[in-house]
């Protein structure tokens, strides 16, 4: 068999030892489960061209094994169910390489014009399936707490995810599908590294030629494959809507909710005060996200467990700063392991990066800072960040410790899909001032409060006698409008309007 010859007379060791796992993972479910009841989920990118070779070697392997009789010679090719799900927004070149694939190695095509979710729904009632092979690695941001054999999520319809190439990097891709010498789509020649849908696929400016700035190198020069998805833009890029005006941003009508917590002593103590929480409040309300909580923790990791349990189930994303480093006192990441339920176990990719920043000036046998929390934590990589940032889950922890440090993070976590941080539809306000006692107008702001349900209304004192300031906040202008409108017109001349409500 080709693939297997090519492999074992390579003497690339790093990759025979992860062909041999892989290919393993792939006889392992040939003898698991029944063969007409496993699916390979193809889709002509570079991941799954290296598992459908691996599928080929795999059941060569196993049919060798089971079937000593049979003639050998013929088993080239593996005719397991394989599903594409095609989509309008896919790539012309990758829609070809997959039928044409699909036809040199004779595999049976199942074509699926829906969304993943209802589209395996549909497959599992017209045929039984029990397991999937999917091309998924870790770094995928989808791969986070996945493991080789992974039962579909709660929610999916039934099956078994088969990952044979989930612990492969991106150079273990390249060094195989050239190895090998086999095909794959001719887009990966001309720069792209990772490719999802014409709208948000570019070539990796990584692999841009500096003497012509006009092509690129080919996707297996990229030195660092951490940087495989450089090419992938953000899902919400610019576009110019039908009356010409330009929405840099989808905007979105759900709210998207947020929580802080800020872990440190010495603001309990008074010692410090802490400017990073109010950043970040400011930072979510200018992309139009409600701030639910924020909570200033002590050193300890289970007051960071406890408040990150409450956050992570009530809102759509945590931040956490504070408490990330070497120090006895930097417990924060052992906190968010706690409130997952997970230990820390070390990163190798965020280890390396560890050791370009700061060599072998470490404490512990190896790196301690490289703990992470095991199977939940994704690196959010930038090119402007020295090192990752952490996500786990919603839980996002940021290293800044000041607010310059900030600003450079969270301009990199709007730069980064994987972040999850989105733009949600901003927020509108108006501001009126007032002499009138509080008192006074008491029972008309609680009566707008029950018609504006959909309007923040909130009121300030500027000092206990001072003047008072209402505030309306919302995401529809006009009921904003409104809701100000009633109040200014229940108390005539009474109130101006004022920037803010400082
Ligand atoms: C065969 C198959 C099975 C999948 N099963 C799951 C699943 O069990 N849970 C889940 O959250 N997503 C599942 N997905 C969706 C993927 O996690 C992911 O959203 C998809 O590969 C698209 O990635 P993208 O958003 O980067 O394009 C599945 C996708 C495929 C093709
Ligand atoms: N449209 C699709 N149809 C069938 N399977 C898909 C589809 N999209 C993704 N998959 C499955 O999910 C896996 C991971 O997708 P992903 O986009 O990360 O990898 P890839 O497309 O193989 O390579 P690349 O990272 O270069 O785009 C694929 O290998 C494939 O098994
Ligand atoms: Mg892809």
């Amino acid at each position: 068999m080709e693939i297997d010859r090519a492999v074992r007379g390579s003497s690339d060791r790093r990759l025979r030892t992860k062909y041999d796992n892989a290919v393993y993972v792939v006889q392992r479910a040939f003898a698991l489960y029944p063969f007409e009841e496993v699916a390979f989920s193809f889709n002509g990118g570079k991941d799954s061209t290296v598992l459908l070779h691996l599928l080929r070697a795999g059941y060569y392997l196993h049919k060798s094994s089971s079937d000593g009789e049979v003639e050998m010679n013929t088993i080239q090719n593996c005719p397991v169910r394989t599903i594409y799900f095609e989509s309008p927004c896919a790539f012309p070149e990758i829609n070809s390489f997959t039928y044409e694939t699909v036809s040199t190695y004779g595999l049976p095509l199942e074509t699926i014009h829906s969304d993943f979710k209802s589209g395996l729904e549909g497959l599992l009632k017209e045929r039984p399936t029990k397991a999937i092979f999917i091309g998924t690695r870790i770094g995928d941001p989808n791969a986070v707490g996945q493991e080789q054999f992974s039962p579909s999520s709660p929610g999916w319809p039934p099956f078994m995810r088969v990952n044979p190439i989930l612990d492969w990097s991106y150079r273990d891709v390249w060094s195989f599908l050239l190895t090998c010498k086999v095909k794959y789509c001719s887009l990966y020649d001309q720069g792209y590294t990772s490719i999802g849908s014409i709208y948000d696929t570019v070539p990796n400016a990584l692999l841009s030629d500096s003497t012509t700035g006009k092509s690129f190198r080919p996707a297996y020069m990229l030195s660092d494959g951490r940087l495989e998805r450089a090419g992938r833009t953000k899902k919400n890029i610019s576009s110019v809507s039908s009356n010409g005006t330009n929405s840099t941003e989808v905007e979105q009508t759900i709210s998207r909710s947020a929580s802080i917590i800020v872990v440190g002593d010495e603001i309990l103590f008074g010692t410090v005060e802490d400017k990073l929480g109010a950043g970040l409040c400011k930072k979510l309300h200018a992309i139009g996200w409600r701030v639910s909580h924020v909570a200033v923790v002590s050193n300890e990791i289970d007051s960071v467990a406890e408040e990150v349990e409450r956050c992570k189930s009530t809102d759509d994303m945590v931040f956490l700063v504070g408490g990330l480093g070497p120090l006895h006192s930097d417990i924060s990441l052992a906190g968010v392991a706690k409130a997952f339920g997970v230990r820390l176990a070390p990163d190798e990719e965020f280890e390396e990066y560890l050791s370009q920043l700061i060599g072998d000036n470490y404490t512990g046998d190896r790196n301690e800072m490289a703990l992470l929390p095991e199977g939940i934590t994704e690196l959010l990589h930038h090119k402007m960040l020295p090192l990752p940032l952490i996500k786990c889950k919603n839980v996002v922890i940021l290293a800044a410790t000041n607010v310059d440090e900030l600003e450079t993070e969270w301009g990199c976590l709007l730069d980064t899909q994987e972040s999850g941080l989105v733009m949600a539809k901003s927020f509108v306000s108006k501001h009126l001032c007032t002499s009138l006692l509080d008192v006074k107008i008491a029972p008309v702001v609680a009566k707008l409060c029950i018609d504006f349900s959909d309007v923040y209304i909130g009121c300030y004192r500027i000092s206990r006698s001072g003047p008072l300031v209402v505030s309306f906040l919302g995401k529809d202008n006009q009921r904003v409008e409104a809701a100000a409108e009633k109040l200014t017109n229940s108390f005539e001349g009474q109130f101006s309007q004022v920037d803010s409500c400082k």
